[in-house]
């Protein structure tokens, strides 16, 4: 072989290499973002540096993010932020959810979904509200399974985008709407759901009170809310400084202004006005653990940071994409020791009732 061809030849495995790398296996799973697509939401693409700083700059005092009326914004540019990345790298559902023996990460979430909406009872036809709707895997899945409208409400409005994107490409467009809004202060009647649940979202809430409040208002008596909240379990010990150091990691790389203790969940919805109908961790056994999810996908996080890091330098994907993706590395190794230590749930499960009038 002369050495042109050798050289034709390199550069060719070369190319093909690179394409699968970033196309083929830029993929984890299926999901509907290719690491080619990434982003920074709404934020144009060279200023996704500088808003990380400012995202960033909000944990400087732990546990004190500046004030409470900050937070959506705070929140919406993280979401701006993250939103491409957890798409590409965990798909269309922005949760946790129990492993199950025999069935894949993608089924084991819709049951978890599911699961949300049978125990609000809703019958076909019925308006329910999904607080916090994310790109709206939830959602997708409680329609299909349902048949009820679903109407979704998230800060973020490159999330309806997606949202909506994905609702038409399902053909599940006539059963789920998406609306750009502060859970705080919903753009909708009083009395107006037949039901309403939250996966994983309230947990953004500077205020619990504040949330629960505005889900009761807009709900109609004798319906039902449940909602999967984060907190700190009973083995949580705030004089044990790992504890401490494990929760504020969870909070600063999931942008929560304090995680709460599962104490306070059902003392606040009944502060509000709830009938607690049911309240339970779902993360206890006999469920199989949530973070062995996060645990096993390690060596695609590093296969993920050298494809990033690749893009961004070719400045395909935007600068500050890397460190956000180095903030969510290390975010999930804090959430895996929040899970193994029992110290921490992302599915206490609350069920409530709005008393009948
Ligand atoms: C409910 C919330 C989000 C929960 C999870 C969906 C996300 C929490 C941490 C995220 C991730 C961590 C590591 C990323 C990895 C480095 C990257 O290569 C691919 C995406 C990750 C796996 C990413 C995916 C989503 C999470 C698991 C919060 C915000 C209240
Ligand atoms: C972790 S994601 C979960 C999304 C979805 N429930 C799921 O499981 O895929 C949290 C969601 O809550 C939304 N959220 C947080 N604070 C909000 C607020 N104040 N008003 C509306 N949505 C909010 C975010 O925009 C995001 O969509």
């Amino acid at each position: 072989m002369d050495s042109l061809t050798l050289i034709c030849t390199a550069a060719l495995l070369a190319a093909g290499g690179l394409y699968w790398f970033v196309c083929i296996l830029g993929s984890a799973e299926v999901k509907g973002k290719r690491a080619v697509q990434l982003s920074g939401g709404s934020i144009e693409k060279e200023n996704v540096q500088d808003n990380y700083k400012q995202y960033w700059s909000f944990f400087r005092r732990p546990k004190e993010i500046e004030t409470a009326d900050k937070v959506p914004a705070f929140v919406d540019t993280f979401y701006n932020l993250v939103t491409d990345i957890y798409e590409w790298g965990w798909g269309q559902s922005f949760h946790f959810s129990p492993s199950i023996p025999g069935k894949s990460h993608r089924e084991a979430t819709r049951i978890h979904e599911e699961m949300a909406v049978d125990l609000i009872g809703v019958k076909p036809g019925a308006r329910i509200l999904d607080a916090g709707c994310g790109v709206g895997g939830p959602m997708r899945a409680i329609a299909a399974h349902s048949r009820a409208n679903v109407v979704g409400i998230t800060i973020n409005e490159y999330q309806v985008k997606r949202a909506r994107m994905h609702n038409k490409k399902a053909g599940l467009d006539s059963l789920c709407e998406v609306v750009c809004g502060n859970f705080l202060q919903m753009p909708f009647p009083d009395n107006s759901f037949d039901g309403a649940y939250s996966i994983e979202a309230t947990c953004h809430a500077p205020k619990l009170e504040e949330v629960y409040k505005e889900i009761y208002r807009v709900m109609k008596p004798g319906s039902l809310y449940v909602s999967y909240e984060w907190v700190t379990t009973e083995l949580y010990k705030p004089e044990d400084p790992e504890h401490v150091e494990i929760i504020h990691g969870i909070e600063r790389g999931d942008a929560l202004p304090g995680l709460r203790s599962y104490k306070d969940i059902a003392e606040v919805a009944k502060k509000v006005g709830f009938e607690v109908v049911k309240e339970k961790d779902l993360a206890k056994p006999p469920s199989n653990p949530w973070w062995t999810r996060l645990k096993m996908g390690r060596i695609a996080y590093w296969r993920n940071h050298i494809l990033v890091t690749i893009l961004a330098f070719l400045g395909i994907a935007p600068k500050g994409t890397v460190d956000v993706h180095e903030m969510l590395f290390v975010t999930a190794d804090y959430l895996s020791k929040g899970g193994e230590k029992g110290i921490f749930s992302p599915m206490h499960m609350i069920l409530c009732r709005k008393p009948e009038e």
